[in-house]
């Protein structure tokens, strides 16, 4: 273990220039890397630690200095507070900084804060009121079976996509139990599946124990003088009786604060300084169940530990302090260079409880935003911590001595929406880095239901864009049927399919219905856990879940009825066949209005906006009203009707035409794809009517019949459009950019990184002139690099 020092000289350097050059410097580095998802609850958590360190430490340190296991020159610091130089109280300030820093980085991307699965599954509870999900009547059920049993019957097919589109890792995300004759059972069993819950921070009174164990062990080397112990090894009794090492042990008990070393030599008085003065911490905080567990944990244990090492190292040896290596009141062995086995004893383990510390508040301002405790009223506790320290404090120690157990369904909710997210928006995966923890959380549940119920309404096209559900054999009946069987296999008409999704935009309106509803918002979930059970396609289970639980306190209803309403637009459209004939002009169809109108319902380019608003500028509104509640002490609550204030309302309007150019984008990039895959054309009307005679005609014929003819006089003109189209894109944004300034200071990086990632696609088209591809010619896709590279220029502001 033990290595000479090196002998090159280093040139001196004072502790303040320690400081300057190696503590500083990746501090503002990290600072300025993770600056803009720096919130309230990081900066609550620094302070929390900064306070910590200084009260714990500042009377050990003074304590430790005045027995003189190290020293500074004088001419290394400015000025001293009673024993302890004011550089060294800097340290205890910058020491957290430093290691928070590097976990926050190193974990940007971690949803659940802590490790979950293998955690075991409380007992469910039976009966009661609350979300206990138990015991749905048998009469709910009857009355949602007999309002929806067509559309359950139809479902069954989605239970064999569900199997290939989820990860295994993520399967069942909502658990099955084999058909059985009594439906009714089964489904009751379903339910009290899924609110099992976990306690996600379980006691660990072995870990504090052997934390005890140490501090034991502290106080054994501090107390007992290691000579006079290497005696006690040797002889025994002699050593124990010996009245002089009995008077200096006494002494030392009985008074602590006059503490007294072996006046020859005390080899274990650092070490064990610094074992009896953390270990209690370590004891309490594992006790209570902090665990040092993810990747990210490590690393900051890792990079903490081995930059203050590296630190220490040069400091002792550029002469900024000493360390007694003299063997007077340290073991004098060196791990490396010269750095003290004490001193790296010391960073490892301060790492060590800064890691612990930090993912423990991390775990616990997740447990706020999962299971808010209850305030006594009727209201229920803001999502976001208080910004007053002491209240936020008392807060999470109130968590912390009563965690909440979380429902497992919750967590398997987020993880294979968050996987499902991945899979389906290449915008939204990138552009969440710019976003924070829990709103990230937020925007899963809130982007992960309108992706499923898109889907639900659009599934006319495969994974592939292949159309699938025209002339296709749709297989009826399957393992929920029941009788059990495997169904028959029968080709939908175009009318059932219509039929189908007219059905499951009321199950989507009727499942909004029971999520606002008052008893859901009273806590009694058993009416809406039914209908989750009975109408919910099972691969849709996992997002209107989350939903029920998570979204209904944080975003009022309305955007999402906007949303449904823009579904309903999409229905209006004809079904492909019907299109295909409709835009037959050449054939001698005659195009008067009407014509126009079955065409399309998007005839203006209001209707095109207002379309836009429905299903993007609702988005928008969503994740404002995210940003206001889970980001500021001033939540939008159902409590206050959700009102909102003149300048919020103003926020929320121009956030919508935000969303709007965003969608306008997106059909700009798929104008020839949607007409193959879904056979929709979203160019307003008015845009063909208003061309030259004959010519918007054409057009239109071309693109229905043709959207793979990129070329030549004949071929249907996509830049006329999509440029247009941009314009209209680019004029909303540009009226709207400035708004991201009155969203919560850490919204403003994540709206510009959505904003970033989606308007990369419009600038694609535009460097393609205008031209788009079609369905087979592969979608236009913005490659990862270049994604990213927008969202991380747009993340600081560049
Ligand atoms: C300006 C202010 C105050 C706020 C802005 C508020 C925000 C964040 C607006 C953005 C809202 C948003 C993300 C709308 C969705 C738009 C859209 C085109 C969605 C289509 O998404 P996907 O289908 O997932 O796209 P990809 O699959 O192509 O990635």
């Amino acid at each position: 273990m033990a290595s000479p020092p090196s002998s090159i000289p280093l040139p001196s350097l004072t502790y303040f220039q320690v400081h300057l050059i190696f503590v500083i410097p990746p501090i503002l580095l990290l600072g300025y890397l993770y600056g803009p998802l720096f919130g309230r609850r990081d900066g609550i958590k620094v302070g929390w630690l900064m306070f910590m360190a200084t009260i714990w430490t500042t009377p050990w340190d003074n304590w430790i200095i005045s027995h003189a296991a190290w020293t500074y020159p004088p001419s290394s610091i400015l000025f001293k507070i009673y024993h302890v130089p004011v550089e060294e109280h800097l340290f205890f300030i910058l020491q957290p900084l430093l290691v928070v820093l590097v976990q926050a980085v190193a974990g940007v991307g971690r949803g659940i804060p802590f490790a979950w699965r293998g955690l075991p599954v409380m007992e469910a509870e039976g009966g009661g009121g609350d979300d206990k999900g138990v015991g749905g009547e048998a009469k709910d059920e009857g009355e949602g079976e007999k309002d929806d049993g067509p559309e359950q019957e139809n479902e069954d097919e989605d239970e064999d996509e569900r199997k290939k589109s989820i990860p295994p890792s993520l399967s069942p995300t909502r658990i099955r139990t084999p058909p059985t004759r009594t439906s009714t059972s089964t489904r009751l069993r379903k339910t009290t599946i899924q609110e099992e819950r976990i306690q996600t921070l379980p006691r660990r009174p072995l870990a504090g124990l052997f934390w005890l164990g140490v501090m034991t062990l502290g106080g054994i080397g501090l107390f007992i003088p290691l000579p006079i112990l290497c005696d006690i090894v040797v002889h025994p009794v002699t050593t124990l009786t010996d009245p002089r090492n009995l008077g200096l042990v006494a002494r030392n008990l009985k008074s602590p604060l006059q503490y007294q070393p072996h006046p020859v030599e005390d080899r274990l008085f650092y070490l064990s300084a610094i074992l009896i003065w953390i270990s209690p911490v370590l004891a309490l905080l594992t006790a209570l169940g902090a665990k040092v567990d993810l990747p990210e944990d490590w690393i900051a244990w890792a990079v903490g530990t081995g930059w203050l090492w590296m630190v220490d190292t040069v400091a002792i040896r550029a002469g900024a302090w000493a360390i007694d290596t003299q063997g007077k009141r340290t073991l004098g062995w060196v791990l490396w260079r010269g750095l003290p086995v004490e001193e790296a004893v010391f960073f490892a383990i301060v790492s060590y409880l800064l890691v612990l510390s930090s993912s423990l508040i991390s775990h616990l301002h997740f447990l706020l935003l999962l299971a808010p405790p209850p305030t006594g009223g009727s209201v229920p506790t803001p999502r976001c911590p208080p910004a007053n320290p002491i209240r936020h404090i008392t807060l999470l120690t109130r968590l912390a001595l009563s965690p909440p157990p979380i429902p497992r369904q919750l967590l398997v909710s987020l993880e294979s929406s968050e996987a499902t997210l991945k899979a389906g928006s290449k915008s939204f995966s990138v552009a969440k880095l710019g976003w924070g923890r829990e709103m990230r959380c937020g925007l899963i549940a809130v982007y992960g239901w309108c992706r499923v119920t898109d889907d639900l309404i659009d599934d006319d096209h495969d994974e592939q864009g292949e159309v699938v559900s025209i002339e296709t054999k749709v297989k009826v009946g399957g393992s929920d049927d029941e009788d059990g069987g495997e169904g028959e296999a029968r080709t939908l008409t175009l009318k059932e399919i219509g039929a189908r999704k007219q059905r499951r935009l009321g199950m989507m309106r009727r499942f909004l219905d029971l999520a606002y509803d008052e008893t859901t918002a009273r806590g009694d979930f058993r009416q809406l856990d039914v209908f989750l059970d009975t109408q919910v396609p099972s691969r849709a289970y996992s997002a209107f879940y989350l939903f029920s639980r998570l979204i209904v306190d944080l975003v009022p209803r309305r955007p999402f009825d906007d949303l449904l309403d823009g579904y309903q637009m999409d229905l209006e459209f004809p079904d492909k066949r019907e299109m295909l004939q409709l835009t037959r002009i050449g054939d001698g169809v005659e195009t008067g209005d009407t014509l126009w109108k079955r065409i399309s319902p998007i005839q203006t380019e209001a209707d095109l906006v207002l379309y836009a608003d429905r299903v993007a500028g609702s988005v928008a509104d969503m994740i404002i009203h995210l940003t206001w509640n889970v980001l500021t002490s001033d939540p939008v609550t159902a409590g206050k009707g959700w009102t909102l204030s003149p300048e919020r309302q103003e926020t929320l309007g121009q956030g919508r035409k935000m969303g709007q150019a965003l969608q306008l984008v997106n059909i700009a990039r798929d104008v020839r794809s949607d007409v193959e895959a879904i056979g929709r054309i979203y160019i307003p009307m008015q845009w063909f009517q208003t061309r030259s005679e004959g010519e918007g005609k054409k057009q239109i014929e071309m693109l229905a019949h043709r959207p793979r003819d990129l070329e030549g006089p004949d071929a249907f003109h996509a830049p006329s459009y999509t440029l247009r189209m941009l314009r209209m894109a680019e004029e909303l944004k540009s009226a709207s950019r400035d708004a991201i300034a009155d969203l919560p200071y850490t919204a403003r990086a994540g709206t510009r990184a959505m904003v970033a990632s989606y308007f990369e696609i419009g600038k694609e088209v535009e460097r393609r002139g205008g031209q788009v591809p079609s369905l087979e010619q592969g979608r236009l896709r913005v490659s990862k690099r270049r994604r990213l590279g927008a969202v991380l220029w747009s993340i600081w502001g560049l």
